[in-house]
């Protein structure tokens, strides 16, 4: 038998490892180590984990190990794993990554757990307790979704909402099936609750920006309603969770323009408004948000960052090395606006805007949904202002990727994306009054920096995806001519 006593701990500081004493967790570490690498939104694939630590454990329903009465046990793990090139910036001595984890724990025999949970068990029994995924418990997510519509604290769990928040009662939960960095879970098509798995310090701009342009009447993103984030565990909350409204029936601009590819149907209609859309959450966050401008050294520095992750990820992956040089002039030739007196007006922006991240709800009705940044950068960096190009730099890439997909070198790949890149620049130019086109070099620069990105992620998650990125990885060497795109 186990004991169970830290399951009752309120929280454990971060920085406690696992200690090698007898206990329910150290039972439990050697499941997850091997449970945690198999989850689609484990960030740190291909690399050992080296240790777990609690953070946090904070009980939501006690496991009172009743036969079949299920328990929800919110645990905030920091992961340790061997250093290896990830990102730059990373190195020795680099700190763990955070997750969070939702753990359902049941007594069993009898009942078993119900068929659609076996698949989803990390392991046991331990102490009795069988545990397992919650989110694919609808008695739990549930629960999660009443304690969310009751702001106050568990423990180290603070909940909160919009004060005209109507959540209805009884909403049944699924857990949606999308590819995503997170999990998410739809209650009754009515919301849409998102769990963030990597957990930092600070407001996640997921909340941040959703909040801030909901509050500012902008209709271009799915209202939050409510929200909840770990307290007292670091110098600002982080936020762990975002309840939505969820637009049932949309539609994803990526599944569209794929569509649209095969059949060969026009979409420059589409993209147009989807460059509208961007341009009026741009103005938005604008108004509502902090803004900046960067200077020579501010420029010069952006320019640095942008080398620094071109040489981390061609470390990485031998393919990209060949093109090293010819994509660094990218970068070089935007420090030197920097150098020539050029400024660049920086604002709070989307981050990773691809068209996986817009929804259409109607012809040329375009939301914009996933304003977290991209999850491999720090969160103070995704929270700085930044000139807004870089969101339309990743959208271009994206029309290239869809283009691309069925066949990276499909001869009619580079003029359907060519059509589309146009069209979002001259949506984007109607709303916003500066049309992206006369930024030559900060939009190739973002777009070469979006590029290489984009062949790192593709070669941890989805290698044969690799010839995407690396098609525009070759374009984008050839020395430039003129605008873009
Ligand atoms: N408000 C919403 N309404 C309808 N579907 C949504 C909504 N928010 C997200 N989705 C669906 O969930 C998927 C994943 O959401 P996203 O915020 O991008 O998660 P992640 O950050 O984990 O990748 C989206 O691609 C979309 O299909
Ligand atoms: O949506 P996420 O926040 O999880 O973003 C990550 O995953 C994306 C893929 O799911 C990845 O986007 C890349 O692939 C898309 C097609 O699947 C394409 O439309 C994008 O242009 C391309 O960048 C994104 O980069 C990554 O951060």
């Amino acid at each position: 038998m186990s004991d169970t006593s830290w399951l009752r701990t309120s929280a454990v500081r971060s920085g406690t490892t696992v200690p090698p004493a007898p206990g329910l967790l150290p039972a439990l570490v050697p499941m997850l180590r091997e449970w945690l690498p198999r989850q689609r939104w484990f960030a740190g694939k291909g690399r050992p984990i080296s240790g777990l630590g609690l953070v946090s454990a904070t009980e939501l329903l006690p496991a009172d190990g009743r036969l079949g009465t299920p328990g929800l046990l919110h645990l905030l793990l920091d992961v340790h794993q061997d250093v290896q090139e990830r990102m730059p910036g990373s190195g020795r001595g680099q700190p763990p990554d955070t997750y969070q984890l939702l753990l359902g724990t049941r007594a069993l025999l009898p009942p078993a757990l119900a068929p659609a949970l076996v698949g989803h068990a990390v392991g046991g029994p331990l102490d009795g307790l069988t545990i397992y995924e919650a989110l694919h418990d609808p008695r739990l997510t549930s629960l999660l979704l009443e304690r969310l519509r009751a702001p106050g604290r568990t423990g180290h769990l603070r909940f909160g909402s919009e004060p005209d928040a109507a959540i209805p009662v009884g909403l049944a939960p699924r857990l949606s099936t999308a590819e995503q960095s997170n999990s998410s879970v739809i209650y009754g098509d009515t919301f849409i609750l998102k769990l963030f798995r990597r957990i930092a310090p600070g407001p996640n701009p997921d909340l941040e920006l959703s909040l801030a342009l909901a509050r500012a009447g902008s209709r271009r993103v799915p209202a939050p309603a409510a929200w909840f984030e770990a307290l007292g565990l670091y110098d600002e909350p982080a936020t762990l969770g975002v309840l939505q409204r969820f637009l049932p029936g949309s539609a994803g601009a990526w599944e569209l323009a794929l569509q649209a590819v095969e059949d060969g149907t026009d979409f420059s209609g589409e993209a147009r408004a989807l460059g509208r859309a961007t341009a009026e959450v741009h103005l938005a966050l604008a108004r509502a948000l902090p803004t900046s401008t960067l200077r020579r050294p501010q420029i010069e520095l952006l320019a640095a960052a942008m080398a620094g992750r071109l040489d981390a990820a061609a470390a990485a992956v031998p393919a990209l090395r060949p093109y090293r040089a010819a994509l660094r002039t990218a970068f070089d030739d935007l420090a030197a606006l920097g150098t020539r007196g050029t400024t660049l007006a920086a604002q709070r922006i989307h981050g990773d805007l691809h068209l996986g991240q817009a929804l259409r709800t109607g012809p040329g009705g375009w939301v914009l949904i996933d304003f977290e940044g991209e999850p491999a950068r720090p969160l103070p960096e995704r929270r700085r202002p930044a000139p807004p190009v870089q969101d339309v730099a990743g959208m271009l890439r994206s029309f290239d990727y869809a283009a691309r997909h069925h066949d990276p070198s499909a001869p009619g790949a580079p003029e359907w994306a060519k059509t589309q890149r146009a069209a979002f620049c001259a949506g984007y130019a109607e709303a916003a009054g500066t049309d992206p086109r006369d930024e030559p070099v900060a939009i190739r620069a973002f777009e070469t920096d979006k590029a290489v990105y984009e062949v790192l992620y593709e070669a941890r998650h989805r290698p044969a995806w690799l010839p995407i990125p690396m098609a525009a990885v070759r374009r984008l060497a050839q020395p430039p001519h003129g605008r873009t795109p």
